[in-house]
């Protein structure tokens, strides 16, 4: 079994055609051949500033872009054959878990009504499956069972972001992409719902590629971290080591502005 995810090459370029008149369109490379592997079981952190390719990359990994070049082999499955595959083989495989989780859930349906959605369309499961496997989805996530009969505005953004981890979980994929998850959450709360994100991890065997531009909370959560700038990977290695010893000068400066983390380096 190979690794969770393997990206070799990727690139994504934004514009570039001709316009009406027959100018060329100015292009934004947004990733620029990027390599890189998630292994399974691992948090893969994802850092870099605004701007540097972070949620193009992971948009690309849940299929919601297409790449420009590169491969990108996603639980042993290529990218073209699974984007070929459909919804179903997608949302099966990998999930995307968003930064505003109020704004992720459907006001008008219920909890329950929402966990059906993935039950129904990705898994095909009966009522009575369907029913069992919500219970346990709530369970998984640390919420009361009447959660399952209430509307998303009755929910904290930590409770909301729980309900919207249940979702990505519902249809079993092995391979979450995380984007910014708790960064709209108090520090409090963040804590409780990156706890939470660690438990599953272990308890269902996961893979987690987690982009955050906060470097306490990505070192907090990570095995290994890739730094990003500009749209390519600079710096990639174990979170404890390139926190202590950053090798890149990107690195050192996005360190050394994040002066919770490193109150030396300042
Ligand atoms: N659909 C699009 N069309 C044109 N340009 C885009 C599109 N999506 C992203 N870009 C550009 O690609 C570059 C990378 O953006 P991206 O959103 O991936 O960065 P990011 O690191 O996730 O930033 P942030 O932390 O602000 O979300 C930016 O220059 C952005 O303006």
């Amino acid at each position: 079994m190979n690794d969770a995810v393997q990206i070799r090459d990727l690139v994504k370029t934004f514009g570039g055609g001709r316009s009406l008149f027959g100018r060329k369109a100015s292009e934004v490379r947004a990733v620029r051949g990027i390599s890189l592997d998630l292994q399974r079981g691992e948090t893969l952190g994802i850092v870099g500033e605004s701007g540097s390719g972070k949620s193009t990359l992971a948009r690309m990994l849940v299929g919601l872009e297409a790449p420009t070049a590169g491969t990108m082999l996603i639980d042993d499955k290529p990218w073209p054959e699974l984007a070929a595959a459909g919804t179903r083989a997608f949302g099966r495989t990998i999930q995307y878990v968003f930064q505003d989780p109020v704004a992720s859930l459907n006001p008008r349906k219920t909890i329950g009504d929402i966990l059906d959605v993935p039950l129904r369309l990705l898994c095909g499961y009966d009522a009575s499956r369907r029913a069992a496997r919500k219970r346990a989805l709530i369970d998984a996530v640390q919420m009361p069972m009447d959660t399952l009969e209430r509307y998303p505005h009755e929910f904290s953004g930590g409770q909301a972001q729980r309900i919207a981890i249940a979702r990505a979980l519902a249809a079993e994929a092995s391979i979450l992409v995380l984007d910014e998850p708790v960064s709209a959450l108090d520090v409090s709360v963040q804590a409780q719902v990156l706890l939470l994100l660690q438990q599953l991890r272990d308890d269902l065997g996961l893979s987690y590629l987690f982009i955050s531009h906060d470097l306490a909370v990505v070192e907090a959560i990570s095995d290994r971290v890739a730094v990003m700038y500009l749209g390519e990977v600079v710096e990639m290695g174990p979170a404890a080591q390139l926190f202590a010893a950053p090798q890149h000068d990107y690195t050192r400066s996005l360190i050394a502005s994040a002066p919770r983390l490193t109150p030396d380096a300042a």
